[in-house]
C-alpha cells in the first residue's frame, strides 16, 4: 500500500516563518537562554522565570540596559495577593530588579520552602501585550507561566527574536498547518483493524495522532474520542486519574461498534505539560484539588485547545461525530471549530481509592457529566 502523503500545495506556507520563529524562541527559553520579544509597545529581552540564576538575571539586565521585571499571570498574582484578577498578566517590579531567589518564590509555588525573602516596595500592575506575549511564550515552552523581562532601552541586543503577534497566533497557525505525515497499520489488543495516522505542523512542532479503527463512513456521524495525552495514566496505569481506562475503553468501544477514530492529542496535563502536571500533583498532595493546583501554578484550570482536533477530523474527511466524552467543553469546542457533534456518548469508568476526589472535582467544579 502506498503511503497517503498530502502533496497538495500548502496555502499556509506563508505562516511557516512565524511558526519557526516561535519554535526557535521556545527552544532558546527551554535551555535557559534569552529571547528578544518585539511589540508595538517596544521590545523586551526575556527569559523563563524557572530558568533564572543570579548570573543570568545580571546578564539580562545588562544586555537590555534596564532593570529586570517579572511578568506573572493574573492567577498567580492573585494567589500572591499582588493582583485582584483571574485573567490577564501582571508586571511586577521592585524598582531595582530581582534576584533569583525572589523570582523563584514569586513564580514557583514549589519553591516556598526557601526562606521567604523580604518583599519591600514591590509594585504590581496589569500589563499589556508585551508581557502577555512573554508569558504566553513560557507557556508554549511548557514551563511555569512566568517570564523575567527587561525593556530594551537602546540598541537591540543580539538574541533569538520573535514578535509578540507571532507568539499569540502560534497555536492557531500551528493547528491550521497540520498535515498528515505518515499512516501505518497497527493491530491493537482490542482493535486489530487499527491504523495510526500522524499529523505534524509545518514548523515540525508537536505531532498529534489519530487512531483510526475499522473503516469509518464519512457520510455518517463517526464515533470519536478526543483523548488528551496522559503519560502517567495512559502508559504507566496511574491511579490518580481515569485516563488509562478511558483510553483503552474508547478503543475497545469503537472496535465493538465497528469503526471510529480516537484522536490522541499532545496536550498533556490539560495543556500544561507533564512537568507542570507533576508540580500540580505535588500541590494536590498538600491539599489543593486538581483545579486549584493549576491556579496556584498560575495556569487556568484547563489550558487545552481543540482546533487541532477539528483540523485532524477534517483532514480525515470527518465532519460529524458521536463524541465519547463526559466533558461538555469538548462538545462546544468542536462545534465552534466546525465539527457537528450529533450526540454525546457518556464515557464513564469505575473510580478507585486514588481518583475519587479527582473525579468528584471534575463533576462538581468542571461540569463533567457523570
Ligand atoms: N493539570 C492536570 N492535568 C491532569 C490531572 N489529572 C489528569 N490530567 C490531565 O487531564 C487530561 C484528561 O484528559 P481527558 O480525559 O481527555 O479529558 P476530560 O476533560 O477528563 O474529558 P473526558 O474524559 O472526555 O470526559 C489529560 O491530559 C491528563 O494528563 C491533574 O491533576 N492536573
Ligand atoms: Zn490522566
Amino acid at each position: 500500500m502506498t503511503r497517503s502523503l498530502d502533496t497538495t500545495p500548502k496555502p499556509e506556507a506563508l505562516a511557516t516563518p512565524s511558526l519557526v520563529a516561535v519554535d526557535r524562541a521556545i527552544a532558546e527559553l527551554r535551555r535557559g537562554g534569552l529571547v528578544l520579544v518585539g511589540h508595538a509597545e517596544g521590545a523586551a529581552l526575556m527569559m523563563a522565570a524557572e530558568a533564572v540564576s543570579d548570573e543570568s538575571l545580571a546578564q539580562l539586565a545588562a544586555a537590555a540596559g534596564s532593570p529586570t521585571l517579572l511578568a506573572l499571570t493574573g492567577r498567580r498574582a492573585g494567589v500572591l495577593g499582588l493582583g485582584d484578577t483571574e485573567s490577564g498578566v501582571f508586571r511586577v517590579s521592585s524598582g531595582h530588579g530581582f534576584d533569583g531567589e525572589t523570582i523563584a518564590w514569586l513564580a514557583d509555588p514549589g519553591a516556598r520552602s526557601l526562606p521567604m525573602p523580604v518583599f519591600s516596595g514591590l509594585d504590581a500592575r496589569r500589563a499589556g501585550g508585551l508581557d502577555e506575549a512573554c508569558v504566553a511564550l513560557a507557556k508554549l515552552a511548557r514551563l511555569l507561566p512566568a517570564a523575567v523581562l527587561a525593556l530594551v532601552v537602546s540598541a537591540a541586543p543580539e538574541a533569538v527574536r520573535v514578535e509578540a503577534a507571532q507568539i499569540t497566533g502560534y497555536q492557531e497557525n500551528a493547528a491550521r498547518s497540520l498535515r498528515q505525515v505518515s499512516a501505518a497499520r497497527v493491530p491493537l489488543e482490542n482493535a486489530e483493524n487499527a491504523r495510526i495516522v500522524a499529523f505534524r505542523p509545518s514548523d515540525g512542532g508537536i505531532e498529534h495522532l489519530a487512531i483510526v479503527i475499522g473503516d469509518p463512513d464519512p457520510d455518517q456521524p463517526v464515533l470519536a474520542r478526543l483523548h488528551s495525552e496522559c503519560f502517567t495514566g495512559d502508559l504507566l496505569g496511574s491511579l490518580r486519574c481515569d485516563c488509562g481506562d478511558q483510553l483503552r475503553g474508547a478503543i475497545a468501544e469503537i472496535a465493538q461498534t465497528g469503526s471510529g477514530v480516537l484522536l490522541y492529542l499532545a496536550q498533556e496535563g490539560r495543556g500544561i505539560g507533564l512537568v507542570n502536571k507533576l508540580r500540580a500533583y505535588e500541590l494536590q498532595d498538600s491539599g489543593f484539588d486538581t483545579l486549584d493546583a493549576n491556579l496556584q501554578l498560575g495556569f487556568d484550570d484547563d489550558e487545552r485547545i481543540y482546533l487541532p482536533a477539528a483540523q485532524m477530523l477534517r483532514l480525515l474527511g470527518i465532519s460529524r461525530v458521536r463524541l465519547l466524552t463526559n466533558n461538555p467543553l469538548k462538545v462546544d469546542a468542536l462545534a465552534r471549530h466546525g465539527i457537528e457533534v450529533t450526540e454525546r456518548v457518556p464515557h464513564v469508568f469505575p473510580s478507585n481509592d486514588h481518583n475519587q476526589g479527582y473525579l468528584r472535582t471534575k463533576a462538581t467544579r468542571s461540569g463533567h457529566l457523570f
